[in-house]
């Protein structure tokens, strides 16, 4: 379950957030489901001293990455300055980095690669606007962006990367796919995965739903056979929701 907080919260902020959100997930004891938050960079330092000074059990990691490794890129962040803050993981191709800041699949790729040279863990993010979804196209957009992400990749990398299947127009808007149209999608995914990289690996990678989760609506999402965990816009910038969010972990075995 992971938790992008997008352009909000400073640092003072991310630090009472944690706090509270490590404290939600063992009030309810929720100590066998693997959390995450994404925060902007210039929380990364505070939640890591959070983290490591209390022992919390959250993971953390990046909302992006610079394809490049270091040098005259102005306002880039490299993947080894996000190693040595100990992420763990980092978001590549986020809707709103693929729209705002025209991040097409190579670049995304490219990132994808620079997170594993890091050895930071991807979550790979795919999803369809409005216009292909109303001409059904939203199947083979998603599964194309994924092959365009992973080209490249060895097996043992895929295994270990995370998709995050969001569609465009359900981010932020109110309206979450139904549970049967989050897992049409993530099922097209986890079988263009078993397909080029077999069956072991295809069904090992987590892939998770994201767009409008909450608490009142992930039990329907996390039933679906194909949905490992959820990608939480604004519902995780609130510790409790995202907390009972989290505890719907269980999902029916594939
Ligand atoms: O984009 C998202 C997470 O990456 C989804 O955002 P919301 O949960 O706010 O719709």
């Amino acid at each position: 379950m992971a938790g992008n907080w997008k352009m909000n919260l400073n640092h003072f902020e991310a630090n009472l957030l944690v706090q509270k959100l490590a404290a939600s997930l063992s009030e309810q004891q929720l100590t066998d489901v693997e959390v995450a938050v994404l925060p902007p960079f210039t929380d990364l330092r505070t939640v890591q001293t959070a983290v490591d000074g209390d022992k919390l059990l959250i993971e953390y990691g990046a909302q992006d990455i610079s394809r490049h490794k270091s040098g005259a890129y102005t306002g880039e962040i490299a993947g080894s300055m996000l190693e040595k803050l100990g992420c763990t993981y980092v978001l590549a191709g986020h809707s709103e980095r693929r729209e705002y800041h025209n991040e097409g699949d190579e670049i995304v790729n490219a990132k994808v690669k620079a997170a594993f040279a890091s050895g930071l863990t991807p979550i790979l993010c795919v999803g369809e606007g409005l216009d292909i979804r109303e001409a059904a196209g939203h199947c083979p957009h998603c599964v194309s962006q994924l092959d365009a992400g992973l080209a490249g990749l060895k097996p043992e990398q895929v295994k270990q990367i995370v998709i995050a299947y969001e569609p465009v127009w359900a981010i932020g808007t109110g309206k979450t796919a139904t549970p049967e149209d989050a897992q049409e999608v993530c099922g097209a995914l986890r079988v263009r995965l078993v397909e080029k990289y077999g069956d072991e690996i295809g069904n090992a990678v987590r892939i998770l739903y994201g767009g409008s989760v909450k608490a009142a609506n992930i039990a329907a999402i996390m039933a679906q056979p194909d949905v490992d965990g959820a990608l939480v816009g604004g519902a995780s910038l609130d510790a409790e929701e995202f907390a009972s969010i989290a505890r719907f972990r269980e999902h029916v075995a594939r």
